[in-house]
């Protein structure tokens, strides 16, 4: 049965005027026009008598089965009509087209509207007595969805099921058993590779001397930061040269860096590590000590406005061999 309360297959034409509760109440007056209508009406009335007083009939007339279908249309669009003749019929033509027409011939004459009825799933109607492959093409299969599945064995994407999710799971998820409730459960794990990180000895440098700063004044090409005359070529320095240079006295801080002097004494404002840090390293070598605390800054791009010279041992003779007089000279004349 259909929700038109009746035999589906047995009704053809606009559903709202042919169900069969409609159909009994149909008025005399209706019929009557319906008949004729007719150009042969000797015969129809006959066969509509025949199909009120069998509603399904299991067998059909003779006569119907050579009714064409043309016909068969007509009578139905004259079923509409309201105008009356007088005539009286019991029955409309919709219980002759149901003898005449076979079911399937019509829902294969019209599968669209059937096919692209939205409601087909509920209400199958006249067509839930014809096989299905045979009327509508089958449905498009679902797209893939990353919804969380709810079977054990479907893979997902999406959340795992909660049986992976607490404690009862003999895997659990790592550091789960460390985890406070509402922690993420992806924590690296603990580990002993790392070092406790020293506490920063940086100091607030003054306005204008951040290392911006230190770089755009050190790699002018008009700036001497040497702290020698003019045109004083690179010194042979000696121990007891450097030791003189301790940024004290009125004398500037010279340090050594990998056999090269340098004078710190303009970058102390500069120094990240402050003034106090930078003067450890000053009237001596500071090399180890450099590498000690930052082996991985680029002292000599950055001290490379500040080169005196060259680091040098003690000359035995007390500088009488042309190079220590040459930078015995020099450190007279600075002096
Ligand atoms: C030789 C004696 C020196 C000592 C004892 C010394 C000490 C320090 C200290 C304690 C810091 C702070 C590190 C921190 O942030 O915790 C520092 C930072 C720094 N120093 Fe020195 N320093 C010296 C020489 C130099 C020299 C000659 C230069 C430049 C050529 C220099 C350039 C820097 C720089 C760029 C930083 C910042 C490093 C960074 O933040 O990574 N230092 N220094």
């Amino acid at each position: 049965s259909s929700i038109f309360g009746g035999p589906p297959r047995h009704r053809i034409g606009p559903p709202p005027k042919e169900t069969p509760e409609t159909e009994p109440a149909l008025t005399p007056d209706s019929s009557e026009h319906h008949g004729s209508k007719r150009e042969d009406g000797t015969a129809a009335p006959t066969n509509r008598q025949t199909a009120v007083q069998v509603p399904i009939p299991p067998l059909q007339p003779v006569i119907q089965h050579t009714a064409p279908v043309a016909e068969a249309a007509n009578l139905e669009s004259s079923n509409y009509d309201s105008a009356g003749d007088g005539q009286t019929t019991p029955k409309t033509s919709a219980v002759v087209l149901d003898t005449s027409i076979p079911a399937f011939s019509l829902s294969v004459a019209e599968p669209a509207p059937n096919a692209s009825n939205p409601n087909r799933d509920v209400d199958p109607g006249p067509l839930s007595t014809i096989p299905a492959p045979t009327l509508m093409m089958p449905p498009p299969p679902r797209p893939p969805t990353l919804r969380p599945h709810t079977t054990s064995t479907s893979p997902s994407l999406a959340l795992p099921p909660q049986r992976f999710r607490n404690n009862n799971h003999p895997l659990p998820a790592r550091g789960q058993q460390q985890q406070q409730p509402g922690c993420s459960t992806l924590a690296p794990p603990p580990t002993h590779t790392s070092k406790p990180t020293k506490p920063s000895r940086a100091v607030v440098l003054t306005p204008g001397h951040s290392p911006l700063d230190w770089a755009r004044l050190s790699t002018n090409p008009t700036t001497d930061l040497r702290g020698l005359p003019p045109g004083t070529p690179y010194l042979r320095v000696t121990p007891s040269m450097l030791r003189k240079m301790t940024g004290r006295r009125g004398k500037d801080a010279w340090t050594v860096l990998g056999g090269r002097v340098y004078n710190i004494t303009p970058y102390l404002a500069f120094h990240p590590g402050g003034e106090p840090e930078l003067l450890r390293g000053a009237g001596r070598d500071g090399t180890k000590l450099f590498g000690e605390v930052h082996p991985w800054v680029n002292y000599e791009g950055m001290l490379a406005a500040c080169l005196v010279g060259i680091y040098v041992p003690e000359e035995e003779d007390g500088g009488e061999r042309a190079g220590g007089a040459r930078a015995g000279a020099d450190m007279e004349a600075m002096d």
